[in-house]
This record gives C-alpha cells, sequence and structure tokens, in this order.
C-alpha cells in the first residue's frame, strides 16, 4: 500500500504530495488523515496522509516507507482533506499550512501520547500485560510491543482512549484524590487498631458509609472535620489511598445559571422562521441577518441553535475575539450547558486541546469561538453563524490568508445547511451579496425591547476649540456626564487607542521619537514609564532631551485611556472610573472581572478602547461618548470610512438597550464627513448608497476585487527592485482586465528593519489571476527567496 502525504518542511518549496510505502503491519492502521512521521533526505518529518493508493510512478527502491504513525484515529476528516485542497487554491498557500491551521497547537507542539483503559474486562492478554495494574500506558509501548493494528482495534471498541498530554509548564491539570477502599473489613480491622485514636475512629466509620469513593481530600475535611494529618494516618494504615486524577483544564470557573428561550417579537419569529426552513432544505444557504444594535440578533442564534440541537446536528458559532465578550460566551453556556466549547486565544494550548477534543469526541453540539473555531471537528454541522460579521478579525493575516466566512460558507456547502452572517453594519460585501439575492436578506429593524435607538449628537471639537476649551472634553459631553453622575446611570467612553499620550514630540524641532526598527512612532506607557513600538515591540526609555536638536522641551502628545481616565477625575473626582484596554486586561480573566464589577454597578464610567465597542448589554447604560471619531477615519485605506462607520455604530448601539433612553456624543474634527454624519442617523442604508457610490467611481470591492502582493527587503533598493519586477511581471501576464497600481510603498514603509513595498491588483474577471500568482509565487519560491526578498499575495486584503 502506497500513501500520499504531505510533509511539513517549511523550507522545502515544492507544494505536493509525496508517496511512501505502508509498511505491512500498519495497513490496517493507517488512514487518510492520520500524521506519520517519514524520511525527507536526511531527516524524519512529520507528514500528513491525505491518500492511500494501490500503486505509484516511483520505482519500488526508491520507495521508502513510512518510520511512524503519530494517530490511531485520524485527525483530519476527509471533509478536512477536501477543505484543505481548496484553501490552497482559494488562497494560495501550502497545503501544509492548511491542514496545520485546522489543528489545535497542541498537537504540533511537544506531547506525550497517553493510552487510557477504560473497559479493563476484556483486554488480551499482550495488552494486559501492558497496563499491568495501571489504569494508563505510553503510546510507545504499544509501537514497540508491535501492537498498533490492535490498538487500533481497542481504540473503536472504546476499550482504550488516547489524549496527548502536552509537556508545558501549568497546561496539564492533575490533582490529588483520596480513593476509599471497597473493602469494608479492611476499615474495621483499621478501626480496631485506631482504638484511642477518637479523630482516626471518626473518620473511619465515615467511609463506611463512602465505600470506594474518590473524593478531594477537601471535601474529605469539610464532612468530617478532619485534619490532613489524620487523613494522612488513615490512608498510611492503607484504609484509602491518594491517587492522581487529570481533569479537563476548564475553562470557566464561573458557575451560570440557565436561562430559557424569550418570547420572540414578530421581526424575530420571521427571521427565524426562515432559518429553520433553510434547515429542512438539502443545501446550503447563505443569510445575512441584519439586524439594528439591540435587535436581538442573539436570540435568533441561541433559537435556531437550539433546533439544530432538537434535530440532533452540531452548530458553530463564531464572535470577533471571543476573549473580549464573556457577555456572549455566558449567554450561551447559561442556554446550552454542558453541550458547549469555547475556544479562543485567550486559552492556553492545553485548554485550546480539551476544547478540541470534546468536538472531536461528540462530547459537545456547540462551539462558540473565534476566528479558527470555524475548523472545529465536527461531523454532522447544521448551522454556522457568524456574529459581527463586518469584523475584520475573521480574516487571517498569515498564511492561509483565509477569511472565516468563506470557510463557513464552504463548509456549509458540504453539509448543506444554512449559514447566518449577523451584523448591525454588514461589510459592504455582504450587503451588497444580499441585494443581488446571492445571501438572503433577513432584517430587523427594530430594538428588541421596544427601545428607539438612541440620540445622536455631533459635537464639533474644532469649535469647542475656538470658543477656548482646550480640553478633550466638548462642553456638552461634561454636561451629559454630569447629568449620569447625578442619576446614577452609567455610561460608556470609547477611545480609539491604548497608551497614556500617543507620542513624544519636540516642540523646538518637531521630532517625533521613532521606533528604529520601523517608521511609527513610538508610544508612551505611564505605567512603565517606557515608549513602546506597538508594532515589533521595541521599548526604551523617555529621552529627556530630543535625540534629534538635544532640546530639552520634550512633550507627550495626544490622548490616552491613562490620561483620558486622569482628566475625568480632576472634572469629576467623584466618578468611578472603570478603565478597560490592553494594559488593564493582561491577565487571564481580567475582562470578565471588569464587566461583571461594571454590570454589578460598582462603577458610573467603563473607559475603553475598541473592546468596548461591541456585544455589551446593560441596562443601566445610557450614555456613550466617543473622544475622538476621527483616528481610524484618516487611515490610508479604502475600507476607512466604512469602518468609522461600522465602530460609532456599534459603540453607540451600547447605550439605552433596555428601559431607558440611550444618548450618544461623537467627539470630531471633521463632523462633515459623511461617515460621521451618517453614523449620526444610525441608518445603514444611506451610508450604504453612498460608500458604494465612491467605491464604484473609484473602482473598489465590492464592484471590483482586489489582490495584494507585498515585498520587502532589509535593503530598500532590493525591495525596490524586486517590486518593480513583480508589477512587470504582473503587467506582462494579467489581462488587460486587470489593473496594477504600482509598486508603491506600503502604509508603513518599514517595519521591523525591513523596508515594504507593494502592488496592488484590482480586478472583475480575471481567469488567469490564479495560475500567475501561483506563477510568481514558484519564482519567489524558487529564487528571490535565496535573496533574502519575502514575497506574500493575499487575495482578499482587510487592509491595504
Ligand atoms: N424576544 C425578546 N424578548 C425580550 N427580550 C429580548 C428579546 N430578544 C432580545 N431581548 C433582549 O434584548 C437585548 C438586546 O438583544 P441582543 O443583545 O440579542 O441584541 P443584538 O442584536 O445581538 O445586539 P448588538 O448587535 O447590539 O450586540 C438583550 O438584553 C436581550 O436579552
Ligand atoms: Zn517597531
Amino acid at each position: 500500500m502506497i500513501a500520499e502525504v504531505i510533509v511539513d518542511v517549511s523550507t522545502y518549496h515544492v507544494d505536493r504530495p509525496f508517496d511512501y510505502q505502508v509498511p505491512a503491519e500498519w495497513i490496517n492502521v493507517i488512514e487518510a488523515g492520520c500524521r506519520v512521521k517519514v524520511p525527507f533526505g536526511a531527516r524524519n518529518v512529520l507528514g500528513f496522509v491525505i491518500g492511500l493508493k494501490k500503486e505509484t510512478d516511483i520505482p519500488l527502491h526508491k520507495l521508502k516507507p513510512i518510520t511512524q504513525i503519530l494517530d490511531m484515529e485520524p485527525v483530519l476528516t476527509e471533509e478536512m482533506l477536501q477543505l484543505a485542497r481548496w484553501l490552497k487554491n482559494h488562497t494560495i498557500c501550502y497545503e501544509i499550512d492548511a491542514l496545520q491551521v485546522m489543528l489545535p497547537s497542541a498537537l504540533r507542539a511537544k506531547y506525550e501520547k497517553i493510552i487510557k483503559l477504560q473497559a479493563p474486562q476484556s483486554l488480551p492478554e499482550e495488552v494486559q500485560a501492558i497496563f499491568g495494574k495501571r489504569q494508563q500506558a505510553n503510546f510507545k509501548e504499544f509501537e514497540r510491543a508491535g501492537l498498533l493494528p490492535l490498538l487500533k482495534q481497542l481504540v473503536a471498541q472504546e476499550s482504550v482512549t488516547i489524549d496527548n498530554v502536552v509537556k508545558q509548564q501549568g497546561n496539564v491539570k492533575e490533582i490529588r484524590m483520596v480513593k476509599i477502599t471497597e473493602d469494608q473489613h479492611l476499615i474495621e480491622k483499621v478501626i480496631e487498631q485506631s482504638s484511642r485514636a477518637v479523630k482516626q475512629r471518626l473518620l473511619l466509620q465515615w467511609m463506611c458509609q463512602h465505600l470506594g469513593e474518590v473524593l478531594s481530600p477537601q471535601q474529605i475535611y469539610d464532612e468530617t472535620g478532619v485534619s490532613s494529618a489524620v487523613l494522612e494516618a488513615v490512608i498510611a494504615k492503607g484504609a484509602a489511598q491518594f491517587i492522581r486524577e487529570e481533569v479537563y483544564r476548564d475553562p470557566f470557573t464561573k458557575e451560570v445559571s440557565r436561562t430559557h428561550s424569550l418570547q420572540l417579537t414578530e421581526e424575530q419569529l420571521v427571521a427565524l422562521q426562515a432559518i429553520t426552513a433553510a434547515m429542512e432544505q438539502p443545501k446550503g444557504q447563505t443569510f445575512l441577518l441584519h439586524g439594528v444594535t439591540g435587535s436581538g440578533k442573539t436570540e435568533i442564534y441561541l433559537q435556531s441553535i437550539q433546533k439544530v440541537l432538537e434535530e440532533g446536528k452540531e452548530a458553530i458559532m463564531l464572535v470577533p475575539e471571543i476573549s473580549l465578550t464573556p457577555q456572549m460566551t455566558e449567554r450561551f453556556r447559561s442556554r446550552f450547558g454542558e453541550m458547549v466549547a469555547v475556544m479562543h486565544s485567550g486559552l492556553s494550548v492545553g485548554e485550546k486541546y480539551d476544547e478540541w477534543r470534546k468536538v472531536q469526541q461528540g462530547k459537545v453540539k456547540v462551539v462558540v469561538g473565534a476566528r479558527s473555531a470555524i475548523f472545529a471537528p465536527f461531523t454532522n454541522i447544521g448551522l454556522i453563524i457568524l456574529d459581527e460579521e463586518h469584523e475584520s478579525t475573521y480574516k487571517q493575516e498569515d498564511s492561509p490568508r483565509y477569511h472565516a466566512r468563506d470557510v463557513a460558507i464552504w463548509r456549509s456547502g458540504f453539509y448543506q445547511c444554512p449559514v447566518i452572517l449577523g451584523s448591525a453594519t454588514p461589510a459592504l460585501e455582504s450587503y451588497a451579496r444580499a441585494k443581488k439575492g446571492v445571501y438572503t436578506l433577513l432584517s430587523l429593524k427594530h430594538r428588541a425591547l421596544h427601545q428607539t435607538l438612541p440620540t445622536v449628537f455631533i459635537a464639533d471639537m474644532r469649535e469647542e476649540l475656538r470658543q477656548g476649551n482646550r480640553s478633550m472634553f466638548s462642553v456638552s459631553l461634561i454636561e451629559a456626564m454630569r447629568l449620569r453622575l447625578e442619576k446614577k446611570e452609567q455610561m460608556v467612553l470609547f477611545l480609539n487607542r491604548r497608551g497614556y499620550s500617543s507620542f513624544v514630540l519636540c516642540r523646538d524641532c518637531g521630532t517625533v521619537v521613532q521606533c528604529p526598527n520601523c517608521d511609527i512612532s513610538l508610544t508612551y506607557h505611564r505605567t512603565t514609564e517606557k515608549l513602546k513600538c506597538h508594532y515589533c515591540g521595541y521599548e526604551e526609555h523617555i529621552p529627556q532631551t530630543c535625540p534629534q536638536c538635544q532640546s530639552d522641551h520634550i512633550r507627550y502628545f495626544g490622548t490616552g485611556t491613562q490620561k483620558v481616565e486622569e482628566e475625568i477625575y480632576k472634572l469629576f473626582p467623584e466618578a468611578r472610573v472603570l478603565r478597560m484596554d490592553v494594559d488593564t486586561t493582561r491577565h487571564k480573566g481580567a475582562h470578565e472581572e471588569i464587566l461583571q464589577t461594571f454590570g454589578e454597578g460598582q462603577a458610573d464610567i467603563l473607559l475603553g478602547t475598541q473592546m468596548i465597542a461591541k456585544g455589551l448589554d446593560f441596562p443601566n447604560i445610557t450614555l456613550v461618548g466617543v473622544l475622538s471619531a476621527d483616528t481610524s477615519l484618516h487611515l490610508p485605506d479604502y475600507r476607512a470610512a466604512e469602518r468609522t462607520f461600522q465602530l460609532l455604530t456599534q459603540v453607540s448601539g451600547r447605550a439605552g438597550r433596555h428601559n431607558k433612553p440611550g444618548e450618544v456624543i461623537i467627539q470630531t474634527y471633521t463632523p462633515e464627513h459623511y461617515a460621521i454624519e451618517l453614523a449620526k442617523t444610525q441608518d445603514y442604508e444611506p451610508f450604504y448608497e453612498r460608500e458604494m457610490f465612491l467605491r464604484r467611481r473609484s473602482s473598489y470591492p465590492p464592484y471590483y476585487f482586489v489582490a495584494l502582493v507585498q515585498i520587502s527587503h532589509e535593503d530598500v533598493m532590493m525591495a525596490a527592485e524586486y517590486a518593480g519586477r513583480v508589477a512587470d511581471w504582473l503587467r506582462g501576464n494579467l489581462s488587460n482586465q486587470a489593473a496594477i497600481i504600482g509598486p508603491t510603498t506600503a502604509s508603513i514603509a518599514r517595519l521591523q528593519n525591513r523596508y515594504r513595498y507593494q502592488c496592488l491588483i484590482k480586478y472583475k474577471i480575471e481567469p488567469n489571476l490564479i495560475p500567475v500568482l501561483q506563477r510568481l509565487l514558484a519564482m519567489y519560491r524558487a529564487e528571490w527567496i535565496k535573496q533574502g526578498i519575502l514575497m506574500t499575495v493575499d487575495l482578499d486584503p482587510s487592509t491595504i
């Protein structure tokens, strides 16, 4: 038997499967989707079996055998292998990258494979010999004894399970438990021996009622009132023993109470019915659920999933960077309890692996997770949901450069199930597709609790300055804040930045202190008293004098959350402020703590960056202040206006969601900009029309597709030269339907000491695009890479 294997050799630049011979004893063990070790050159490398066949063109004496099988059950299903092939062509990546992205990183880390005994009764002798008296054994022991085929059968019969224990500190959670003997006579004998030790007798008598149970030492102390010394004495006499038990590293510590389905509003019901009707159809169908903030989209997700579970199927629920929205996960856990696995970047490697295993073993039916959860290894998917579908975090920025929306739609085609894309401010592409009928549009125009949308007021900061107000707060915002403090209502202040002051500037020569590796100004962090580069992590102490002209007139400029916090205390010493940004949320669980404190009403003001813009649903918030709407507006990106409108609408949507009316104050230096003017009415449609008009005029998506080729090198001349070659080559090989813009320098012209150029390809129909780019990449992989050039191709860049 021959196995086709994709090898994990990143420096080897040929992207195709290699044939290997399957040793006879493994013929019944190996399956497509298993990982193996194979000889490659002088090394032994990891590989994925993507197919098995009887024949090969390779002469037999050249065919090398597989040296090791790593999995008894495939880690990738046939569906996943197909998906990898699709990803490879769709995003132009190495197939190995596509395979790796679907698996938890624990399977790439160093780990030990442990075989655990499940049903000891009917084990063959040679297997019993391996386990001996133990409950678990090492995979290697089976391998050495040549028992892999047998092991495979045992796995299939569920007599044993195989688990990976990551060799990394803090991941495996083993706890010490006490196992009480099952032998009552034994206890009675010990009682006789301990006639004078009253406490021991007490404990032993209690143990008679709990024969054979496994309890934590603490439980025993709590129930009997004895100390650890007494327990240890009893254990020393053999009536109980300490055992180590491995527990699921459950990332949830907090208990949640269960909730039930709400009575839907009429609009919600119409949407839900359309979705459940689609579930009956044997085809993939994509819905765009466009609902204003607070319209109860989440309730529709919950009830749709409920329906999926009733059908015995599984659901994937994606949210943007889930660790940022603990409120959201809680809503799912309180509805579906143990059926839910959670996957996000805040989990440790071991925790991620555990969640993945729960999915793979069918122990859960719902996954709530960030982008990569779209690869959850379910095999009977009934629904996939992307909440806040416009979010750019759904696009992965390194290889494979996939968009979770595309993967969702691909998987829905495979499982013939619906996809729901939900948002108050859909991506222009999605809305355009819905209007064309590619997606089915479902609209929720009203808030679920019949609250009106908040009133939005635009504060013109230029005018404030003219009136002599130099503070970062407009007069109207100060007034609104004062009012809320008086009425004991809560407010959210949103700042699109982090740190204390954005940059350090010399007032004599105008020099802004820059990162030595990147063309970016350094950010002042007050907690560490350092200047930091947000792109490469470079840090330095605050200079006392200007590095350019040695003047000591150096000043901090810009506004950061820390600075705002101080200003608030100057204005309102009595205000209770909670700050939520990268600095205050570094430790695990910090988000939850801050939001819980706020939810309990222990603070008046929640001040934060992007991470407070989404998902929050607190009844007492009646004011939202946006300190500077302009920050995202002036980025050199055709999506800048769209992003700003989305952000403003999202953050405004936090106000007045329940029974108190909401107010929003947006501060800006460009009140006449359409993204800001239209955010005032929070009406998506006019914004869409306006933006689409501009996109058409300048040939940008959704009217055209764009692809981005980036080239970088440590030497600026080399970077420029190769960027020029790329542009020439594209012009020479693509049809005249495609416009090639550039080469131009990237918006950050130097990053981590590499000079960056880019070429943008705009096209409507370009059948040659993929093959042409694949040839370009082949050229790069064969030759350019040796010159120190780095090149990336992105077929759907989320920023340019
Ligand atoms: N049918 C209903 N009956 C009563 N309350 C509801 C109903 N549907 C939703 N709600 C409540 O309305 C509030 C807003 O709903 P939800 O958070 O689901 O809106 P959303 O559309 O997801 O909002 P956003 O996009 O702003 O995050 C929540 O407190 C929710 O519990
Ligand atoms: Zn830097």
